[in-house]
C-alpha cells in the first residue's frame, strides 16, 4: 500500500454565505495520479488553493503527511511581458533551488535548448514545460497541476500527459491534476474525482458505457488508444446552484 500523502476530510467552504464546496472527501497517495474534473466554477481551483494553504476551509480538515513536499504548477505564468527574464533566471528564483539541477531538469522535459530564451516568447506548450520544470525543482513527492495542458494543442497535450506519467513513474510521486478535458487525461489517470460542489463520484477511469448525456458533453472516443473516456452516470439531480436536489432519494453517482 503506497503512502498516503494528503487526505481531504469533509472539506467545506462558503463565500458570502454561498456554499461552494461541501463535505469533500478524497485522498492522494504516492505513485497515484488523481484527476479532478467538474464544470466551470465547481470549485476545483479552490480545492487546490485549500491544499496549498492559500485559502482556509470553512469546515473539515486537510491531513498532510509529515514529509509532504508539493511542487505546484499554476494555470498560467503571470509575468510582466516587458520584464526581461530568461528561463534560467526564472527557474533560479525557486526558493532553495540547486542551480545545478536546472539544466538536467530542462533536459528531462525536452526543453534544454530554451534555457537562455526569454520566458515571454515561449509557446503555450513550452511555457507549460517551464512551469513543470519549476514544480519539479522543488523536489516534490506530490505534483499539483492546475490545468497543465491549457493553451496546448492536442498533440502537445498527449505529449504533456505522457511526460507527467513518466515523471510519476520515475519519481514515484503522487500527482493531483485539475482538468477540463476528459478524453486525453483519462488514459493517464488512476483515479478520477468529479466535483460539483460535492463529490459527484470518484473511481477508476473506464471506457464510455454509453451514457448519451456524457457523450454529448465530452464526445465519442476516437481510435487512438492513448484516448480513454471515463463513463459517468448521474442518478441524482443538481439544482441550478450545483446542490443535489433534496427530494432525490439517490445521493451518489454510479460508475
Ligand atoms: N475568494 C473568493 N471569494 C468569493 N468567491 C470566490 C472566491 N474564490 C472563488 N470564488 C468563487 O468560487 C467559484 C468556484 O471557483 P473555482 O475557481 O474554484 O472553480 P473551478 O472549478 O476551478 O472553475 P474553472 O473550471 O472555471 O477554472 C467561482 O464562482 C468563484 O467566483
Amino acid at each position: 500500500m503506497n503512502k498516503q500523502l494528503v487526505a481531504f476530510e469533509k472539506i467545506g467552504i462558503s463565500f458570502d454565505g454561498r456554499v461552494l464546496l461541501n463535505n469533500i472527501d478524497m485522498s492522494i497517495s504516492e505513485g497515484e495520479i488523481v484527476t479532478l474534473i467538474g464544470p466551470n466554477g465547481s470549485g476545483k481551483s479552490t480545492l487546490i488553493r485549500i491544499l496549498l494553504g492559500l485559502q482556509a476551509a470553512t469546515s473539515g480538515e486537510v491531513v498532510r503527511h509529515k514529509a509532504l513536499r508539493i511542487g505546484y504548477m499554476p494555470q498560467k505564468l503571470h509575468i510582466d511581458p516587458t520584464l526581461p527574464l530568461t528561463v534560467k533566471h526564472f527557474l533560479a528564483l525557486v526558493r532553495g533551488v540547486d542551480k545545478r539541477q536546472i539544466l538536467p531538469t530542462l533536459e528531462k522535459l525536452g526543453i534544454a535548448h530554451l534555457i537562455h530564451s526569454q520566458v515571454h516568447v515561449l509557446s503555450g506548450g513550452e511555457t507549460q514545460r517551464v512551469l513543470l520544470a519549476r514544480a519539479l525543482l522543488n523536489k516534490p513527492n506530490l505534483l499539483v497541476l492546475d490545468e497543465p495542458v491549457q493553451g496546448v494543442d492536442v498533440n502537445g497535450q498527449v505529449e504533456l500527459y505522457n511526460l507527467i506519467e513518466s515523471i510519476r513513474d520515475e519519481l514515484g510521486c503522487g500527482v493531483l491534476m485539475v482538468s477540463h478535458d476528459l478524453h486525453l487525461v483519462m488514459a493517464k489517470t488512476d483515479t478520477v474525482v468529479c466535483i460539483n460542489q460535492h463529490v459527484c463520484c470518484s473511481g477508476s477511469p473506464q471506457h464510455v458505457t454509453g451514457h448519451p448525456a456524457y457523450q454529448a458533453l465530452f464526445g465519442v472516443p476516437g481510435a487512438d488508444e492513448t484516448i480513454a473516456i471515463y463513463a459517468h452516470q448521474h442518478d441524482h439531480v443538481h439544482e441550478d446552484d450545483g446542490s443535489v436536489s433534496s427530494d432525490d432519494p439517490h445521493k451518489h453517482c454510479h460508475h
